[in-house]
């Protein structure tokens, strides 16, 4: 499901931007500083509501306006759709999908799935369970989006009400009960199903392995699943613990539960962490992403997720280039690559098949297209 067309305003240093991108590889090309990463993230906001670099909305805006508009149109089979995305200084902001006013950013991500596959993948491995949790969150959202979209509302929503109610002296016995069993009975299905995400990864992830050949470890990484409680008993044993009850008592917040979940990256029975380097953490990270991209695309092509390589030609060796350039290629999905200079990729009869291919030069925030010579 390629954009056909994305327009930018006002988004960091691009005031005004509007370009229609090939469904192969889409290259952007221009020096430090000159906009091209700040395109993706324009791209990625557009899917996603979010920024990959940044929390907050204020350093997204550009310095002299009071806001950032996005508006893109993406093709999909059911037809074409228009997205829209305002976010202000003000904290107020809006998407509007197919000119009706949406009510969560997760209905872009229907739309407009995105892989971002960047330096920072090494937080996989270095980061907080945030970051894992996000990671295996959106494969299980993409997956199967239908229900697990809902399911993650849901669940959202469950643990909300269960954490008022912690706080609350006012809620009766019963009340209380009915937002345990909702809580449980979410917590049981996310659970459920990141479990039979990550095994499904993992068959994805071991395929890229053999492909890719002998990259250092990759082999060997395990990766186990913490549901968020201790796994010697179920989440209400856990949450009917005394020590536990007491904390939730004191802090009104749950203690336990898929919200507290993380990834544990073991090699050879040893935190990853502890054994990789800083460059071999970025790479089975990369690894990582693109087996999330191989588990949609084993499942249904059409929901491919548009994917952003950046600034990864100029860390990886030419050998892993070509691997990764091809293994993007095969997906089929529509590619948005940085680069500072067209010579750093590999020439293209190594890994552009037929594929479709524009060039698009930034500077200074100003984009043209160009021909594309090797
Ligand atoms: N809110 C903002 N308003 C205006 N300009 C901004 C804002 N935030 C960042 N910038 C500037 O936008 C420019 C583009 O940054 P970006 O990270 O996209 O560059 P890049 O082309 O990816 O560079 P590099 O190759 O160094 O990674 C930078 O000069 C940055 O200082």
């Amino acid at each position: 499901m390629p954009l056909k067309r994305i327009d930018i305003h006002n988004f960091r240093n691009l005031t005004r931007v509007s370009f229609r991108p090939v469904h192969g590889f889409n290259i952007i090309v221009g020096c430090n500083g000159s906009g091209k990463s700040s395109l993706l993230e324009a791209v990625y906001a557009l899917g996603s509501g979010k920024s990959f670099r940044v929390t907050q909305v204020k350093p997204l805006v550009q310095f002299t306006a009071d806001r950032f508009l996005l508006y893109g149109e993406v093709q999909r089979k059911d037809g074409q759709h228009s997205l829209g995305l305002e976010k202000r200084l003000n904290g107020e902001g809006s998407v509007v999908i197919d000119g009706s006013r949406a009510t969560t950013t997760s209905e872009l991500a229907l739309l407009l799935p995105i892989q971002h596959v960047g330096l920072d993948d090494f937080q996989l491995f270095e980061g907080g369970p945030r970051i894992r949790r996000r990671f295996i969150d959106w494969g299980v959202f993409h997956v199967e989006h239908g229900k697990n979209s809902a399911l993650f509302r849901r669940f959202e929503r469950a643990i909300k009400q269960r954490n008022s109610g912690l706080r609350s002296v006012k809620i009766s016995g019963g009340e209380r009960d009915a937002w345990d069993s909702e809580f449980l009975r979410c917590a049981t299905s996310l659970d459920d199903a990141r479990q039979a995400y990550l095994d499904r990864l993992m068959a994805a992830y071991r395929d890229l392995c053999a492909r890719f050949g002998d990259v250092p470890y990759a082999n060997q990484l395990m990766i186990h699943y913490s549901p968020g409680w201790d796994q010697k008993l179920t989440l209400k044993e856990a949450l009917q613990r005394p020590g536990s009850m007491e904390r939730e008592r004191k802090t009104g917040i749950t203690q336990a539960g898929p919200h507290r979940a993380d990834l544990r990256m073991v090699i050879e029975g040893i935190p990853a962490r502890d054994i990789l380097s800083r460059g071999q953490m970025k790479v089975l990270g990369h690894l990582l992403k693109l087996a999330q991209i191989r588990v949609l695309a084993n499942q249904h092509n059409d929901q491919l997720p548009v994917i952003l390589l950046d600034d990864l030609v100029a860390e990886l060796d030419e050998r892993n280039v070509n691997k990764l350039l091809n293994t993007v290629r095969e997906f089929s999905a529509q590619v948005f690559l940085t680069v500072l200079d067209t010579k750093q990729l590999p020439s293209q009869q190594h890994w552009l098949g037929e594929a479709e291919i524009k060039l698009f030069h930034v500077e200074q925030g100003q984009l043209t297209e160009q021909p594309f010579q090797e």
